[in-house]
Parts: structure tokens; sequence; C-alpha cells
């Protein structure tokens, strides 16, 4: 099975990593032709814990993908990119690697994405990855995993009826093959739940930490955080349930949990900030803002989470779905 991997950031290096390792035919694709050099030439080292595992992997650039990529090249395409890097010309090349017969994985938080991708590949061929796991890049040839955690993988497609007999063979492919890597994999056929469910702890959980400029942990520290947690939670359960989503009874322990268990982790909102990059505020808390617009279910500290979080990033962040479709790369 030829697995290709786009995006040498931090979930996409961890997930090549640990694929080559088990023995997976998986090429990388970076965005500079230096990280690909870089790769080809001196492999990738994974810090597992204290320990630093150099992996040999095979990376091709962006540029040579799009210049040499061949049609049904690909029988999965892992898609470990940004939100806001998915663009109609990265979504041509995809079309093209993955021909007729090609499938491809989303690893992104957040939701908008399926749409703009279902315009390039039809939407039965679409899987998502819901995923626990952590990872920070370290450089354009380290990665560390900052947490083992679960990955759910099932078709995008709201009925489970889209899943044809090729996509049954495929995802269990998949799933062979990031089990046999060493993660916890399970199959699913509700992934807009379990989408939707984890939007709701990020819609929480990375603003606010990129606002206040604090790690995981530190967010239910103090009361004043836990009421806005609070509010932002239950704006995002309202919107949720208005779109007929089964939003777990739990969430708020869960939201609690993961700031426990990631206590040290700044969350990637709060990276993105700091390193003056646009967020993907507009794929999260920006889509229960859009949608409770939608359901006429008013949203004001949603709206104005996003605002502060545009407000602090760098000059011109207009980034949104509508726009993202606009852009070239
Ligand atoms: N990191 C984590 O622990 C988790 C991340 N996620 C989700 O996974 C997705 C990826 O996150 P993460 O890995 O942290 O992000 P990173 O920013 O670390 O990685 C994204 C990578 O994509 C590269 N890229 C951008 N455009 C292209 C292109 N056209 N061709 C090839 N590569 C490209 C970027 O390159 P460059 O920087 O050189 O432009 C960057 O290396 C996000 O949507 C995130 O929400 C989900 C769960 C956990
Ligand atoms: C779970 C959490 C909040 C961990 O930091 C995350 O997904 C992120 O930072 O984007």
């Amino acid at each position: 099975m030829n697995i290709i991997c786009i995006g040498a950031g931090a979930i996409g290096m961890l997930v090549t990593a640990r694929l080559a390792l088990a023995g997976a035919n998986v090429l990388l694709v970076t965005h500079s032709e230096e990280q690909a050099l870089l790769l080809n030439s001196g492999g990738l080292n994974l810090l597992e814990g204290p320990t630093d595992n150099p992996v040999s992997v095979k990376a091709i650039s962006y540029g040579q993908l799009a210049a040499n990529g061949g049609t049904g090249q690909a029988d999965w395409v892992l898609l470990t990119v940004k939100q806001k890097h998915i663009t109609p010309p990265l979504l041509d090349i995809v079309s093209r690697i993955a021909g007729d017969e090609g499938h491809v994985l989303c690893f992104q938080n957040g939701i908008g994405h399926v749409e703009r991708i279902s315009r390039h590949v039809s939407a039965e061929r679409i899987f998502l990855a819901v995923t626990t796991e952590g990872a920070r890049k370290l450089g354009p040839n380290k990665v560390a995993h900052t947490g083992a955690g679960t990955t759910w993988i099932g078709p995008a497609a709201p009925k489970p009826k889209f899943l044809t007999e090729m996509g049954q063979n495929r995802q269990n492919l998949i799933v062979h093959s990031l089990r046999q890597g060493g993660f916890q994999v399970l199959p699913s056929n509700q992934m807009n739940e379990l989408v939707w469910n984890k939007l709701l702890i990020n819609s929480v959980i990375n603003p606010l930490t990129a606002l206040l400029r604090i790690r995981n942990g530190e967010l239910p520290a103090a009361g004043e955080r836990i009421e806005l947690m609070r509010l932002l939670l239950n704006e995002g359960i309202s919107v949720a349930k208005g779109l007929g989503i089964r939003v777990r009874d739990d969430v708020w322990e869960q939201v609690l949990d993961v700031c426990r268990n990631t206590a040290n982790n700044h969350s990637s909102m709060l990276q993105d900030v700091q390193a003056g990059r646009s967020t993907e505020i507009e794929w999260i808390n920006g889509a229960i803002v859009k949608q409770g617009y939608l359901l006429h279910i008013q949203v004001p500290v949603s709206e104005t989470i996003c605002r502060l979080i545009k407000a602090a990033g760098p000059s011109g962040d207009n980034h949104t779905a509508e726009n993202e479709l606009a852009s070239g790369d």
C-alpha cells in the first residue's frame, strides 16, 4: 500500500516516523526543498520521552510532487497540514495523486475542510482521523511525541452507508498500518460526533490559553478562567445540539481531563500566536459562530473570542473558510 503524507509538521512527522519504523511504504511531502533534502540525507529524529529515535524516511517537496506526482500514485493520502493550508492548488494535487481509487485521511482539528476537499475528491473517499496524540515540531527533522492518545478513524460522510466495500478494505489497511506503528486506533462510523466533541474541547482550551499566554494545566486554576471556560463550552454545546449532534454528558469533565493530561502543553493556538502565525480559530470557534448564526443561536462570547484571537494574530489575518477557497498557495 502506497501512503503519501502531506505536511511535514508535528503530526505529519510523528505519523510518518511511526509508519516508516513499522515498515510501511510512506512518502512524506514537505513544504520546502530544504526540508526534503535534510530528511532524505539525514533521516528524522523522533523523540519519545527521553529517547531519540533516528528514523530513515523518504521525502519529497510539494513543488516536486506538483511537478512529478503520478496519477493514482497513492492508495492513501494523509493530510497533515493545517486547515489554512488546504487550498485549491493543494487539493488539485491531492486529487491527481489519489486518482480514482485513492482515499484521503484528514487529521485537522475543527471543521470546514471536508466541504472543500469534496470539491476535488469524491465524498465516499474522504476519511477523518480524530486524534488525542500530541506532537511538537522541534525542527525541520525533529519531532517530539508529547502525549500518547487514541485515534478514531472513519468515513467523513455522516451516513455509514457511504462506506463502500473498497472504503472498508482501505480503512482496514490504514488502521492496521497505524496500529503496526504503535498507535491506538479505533474505527468509527460516528466521526461527526467525535469531531464535534473534540471541537468543543479545543474551543475552550485553545483560545483561552492563547489569549492568557498560559499552559493548558494553568487554565482551570482560577475562578474567572473557569467562568470563561464554561461560557464558551455552553455556547458550543447549544450549537452542537442545535445541529443534532449528540454531545457527551461529561464533556465538561473531558475539558478538565485534557487540561490535566496535557498540563505542560502550550496549546497549538498559543504556539501559533507566539510564533506570529495565523491560527485555526476560524475552523474551531469560528465554526461555532457561523453555525450559531445559521441556527439563530446567540454566541456572544465565542464571537468576541474569535475577534480577540484574530486581533492578536499577524496583521491581515483574515482567514475564513470562504477566502481560503479563493487563495492560492
Ligand atoms: N500537533 C498536534 O499535537 C495535533 C495536531 N492536530 C491537527 O493536525 C493538523 C496539523 O497540525 P500540526 O502538525 O501541529 O501543524 P504544523 O504547523 O506543525 O504542521 C503543518 C505542516 O504543513 C506544512 N505545509 C503547509 N503547506 C504545505 C504544502 N502545500 N505542502 C506540504 N506541506 C505543507 C507546513 O510547512 P511550513 O511550516 O514549512 O509552512 C507544516 O510543516 C492541524 O490541523 C492540527 O489541528 C490534531 C491533533 C494533535
Ligand atoms: C488537546 C489540545 C488542547 C492539547 O494542547 C490540542 O488539541 C491543541 O493544542 O490543539
